[in-house]
């Protein structure tokens, strides 16, 4: 692997769990933007985004991109909002290669509704309305990827596997 792997996509959609047993596989670091963010500042993603505000998070958020986007080799998960500033999606075009992660409705209302830490999302029953209309709102911004794959209905192990393959077909 050359340089740095980018995880992008929609909350839910396996990024920060992918990440980690590819970074294992390809015997690289890995980083998180969130988990990144939690460590310098000492606050939950919830707190930050209540007493801060969403763009005060965006900020932190391509800060810390900047920063990540020095290291190599590398893969770096992102959060799902982090293809909302153009800046952010210029600099993983230009410092590495970039998959995108998708899956179906249903699943993404699946994983998220686990999970109380995504601030945007609420735990009651608007919650896929809300998805529906944050997946809507977020349409292309994610199609800069140099590879999509659908995590629908599969393991780790086999969206691990389907990663590795397309880096190693596109550096022959
Ligand atoms: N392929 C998969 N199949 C089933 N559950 C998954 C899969 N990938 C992730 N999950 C689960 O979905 C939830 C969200 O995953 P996470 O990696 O946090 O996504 P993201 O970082 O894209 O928001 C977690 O509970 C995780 O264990
Ligand atoms: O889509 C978003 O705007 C967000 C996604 C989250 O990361 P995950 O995509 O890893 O859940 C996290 O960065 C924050 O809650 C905002
Ligand atoms: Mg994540």
């Amino acid at each position: 692997m050359k340089r740095r792997l980018y995880l992008i996509g929609f909350m839910g959609t396996g990024k920060t769990t992918v990440g980690q047993a590819l970074a294992a596989e390809l015997g690289v670091d890995l980083y998180d933007t969130d988990a990144e963010i939690v460590q310098a500042q000492g606050s939950p993603i919830p707190e930050l985004f209540a007493e801060r505000g969403e763009a005060y998070f965006r900020s932190l958020e391509h800060v810390m991109l900047t920063e990540l986007a020095q290291r190599e080799p590398a893969v770096i998960t992102t959060g799902g909002g982090v293809v909302l500033s153009e800046a952010n999606r210029e600099l993983m075009k230009q410092s590495g290669d970039v998959v995108h992660l998708t899956a179906s409705l249903d699943e993404i209302v699946r994983r998220v509704g686990q999970d109380e830490n995504r601030p945007l999302l609420p735990s009651d029953t608007g919650l896929r309305a809300r998805v529906e209309e944050l997946l809507e709102a977020r349409k292309g911004l994610y199609d800069f990827a140099n590879w999509t794959v659908d995590t629908t209905d599969r393991s780790i192990q086999s969206i691990t596997a389907e990663i590795i393959q397309n880096l190693s077909s596109s550096s022959r």
